[in-house]
C-alpha cells in the first residue's frame, strides 16, 4: 500500500483545467518535490493532496484510507500538516507562543477547561509548551523561544513556521516554496532541515522553484506542465529526461543544475 496515492485527479476552475488526470504516489519518509513552469498546476495539485481544494474528479488515499472529501481539520488530525507563509505568524507574540498554537490544534481542552483552568487544562498547557520547545529545538530555534516574531529574520520565521507544523505531530508535511526569499546559504540550511525531518520519519512534500535545492535533496520529483504530469523520477532521471528538458527546464537550466 502506498503512503499517499493520488488516482486520476482533476481540478477544473470554470473552463480551465488546472490539474489534468494526474496519478501519483508519495512514499513514506521521503522527500517528494513538485516542479513545473508558472501556471503548471503545482499549487493546485499541492492543495488537492493536502485537502485545501476538493478535486473535480479522482481520489486521494492516505495510508489506504480515502481522504478525498474530508475537511482540512480532519486531515490535520490524521497527521497531514501544511506550513503557512511566514506572514501567518503572530508578529507580536513570542516564537514559542506561536508554536504552541500549532500544538493546541491536537489537544483536547474545551472552552469549559479554558475558562475554569481545570487540571487537565494546566497539564495540557505544560505539555504544549514542552512539545513546542521540542519542535523549536528540532529546527534550531530554541534559543529564540522568548523572542517576539517581529524581531527575527525571515529565515528564522521560516523555521518557526516549520516548527509550528511539526508541533502538530504530523506524518506528512507539505511545504509551499519553503526557500522563497532567502539567500543561498540559508537555502542550504533549510534543505538540511528538510532532510532531517524526512530522516525522522516524517514524509516531506514540497513545491520549490530553486532547482539546485530540489535536485540536491529530493528523493522523487514530479514534473507538471499545463496541469498534466509529464515526468516523475529521481533528480538524475528528471535532469536527463528529454521531455522535461524540452517542456520546462531548457538547456541552460539543465547546465545550471549539473
Ligand atoms: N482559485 C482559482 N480560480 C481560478 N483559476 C485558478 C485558481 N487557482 C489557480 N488557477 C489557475 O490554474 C492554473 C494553475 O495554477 P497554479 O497556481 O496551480 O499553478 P502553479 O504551477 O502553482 O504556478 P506558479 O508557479 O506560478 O505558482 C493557472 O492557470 C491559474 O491561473
Amino acid at each position: 500500500m502506498a503512503f499517499i496515492e493520488v488516482k486520476g485527479i482533476t481540478k477544473k476552475f470554470g473552463g480551465l483545467t488546472a490539474v489534468d488526470n494526474v496519478d501519483f504516489e508519495i512514499e513514506q519518509g521521503k522527500i517528494t518535490a513538485i516542479i513545473g513552469p508558472n501556471g503548471a498546476g503545482k499549487s493546485t495539485f499541492f492543495n488537492l493532496i493536502n485537502g485545501f481544494h476538493k478535486p473535480t474528479s479522482g481520489r486521494i488515499l492516505f495510508e489506504g484510507k480515502d481522504i478525498t472529501k474530508i475537511p482540512v481539520h480532519k486531515g490535520a488530525h490524521l497527521g497531514i500538516a501544511r506550513t503557512f507563509q511566514t506572514t501567518h505568524l503572530f508578529e507580536q507574540s513570542t516564537v514559542v507562543d506561536n508554536v504552541i498554537v500549532g500544538h493546541r490544534l491536537r489537544t483536547k481542552s474545551n472552552l469549559f477547561d479554558a475558562v475554569f483552568r481545570t487540571r487537565r487544562e494546566k497539564q495540557e498547557e505544560k505539555k504544549a509548551y514542552e512539545i513546542a520547545m521540542g519542535a523549536l529545538e528540532f529546527v534550531g530555534m530554541a534559543h529564540l523561544a522568548d523572542t517576539p516574531v517581529s524581531t527575527i529574520t525571515q529565515e528564522a520565521k521560516k523555521r518557526v513556521a516549520i516548527a509550528l507544523a511539526l508541533a502538530t505531530g504530523p506524518k506528512v508535511m507539505f511545504l509551499d516554496e519553503p526557500a522563497a526569499g532567502i539567500n543561498p546559504e540559508e537555502t542550504d540550511g533549510l534543505a538540511q532541515l528538510m532532510k532531517k525531518i524526512a530522516a525522522s520519519g516524517i514524509t516531506v512534500c514540497t513545491i520549490e522553484h530553486k532547482m539546485q535545492m530540489i535536485m540536491g535533496m529530493a528523493d522523487k520529483i514530479m514534473v507538471l506542465n499545463q496541469g498534466a504530469k509529464i515526468a516523475e523520477g529521481t533528480p538524475d532521471e528528471i535532469k536527463n529526461n528529454p521531455v522535461v528538458i524540452e517542456a520546462y527546464l531548457g538547456g541552460e537550466a539543465i547546465a545550471e543544475v549539473n
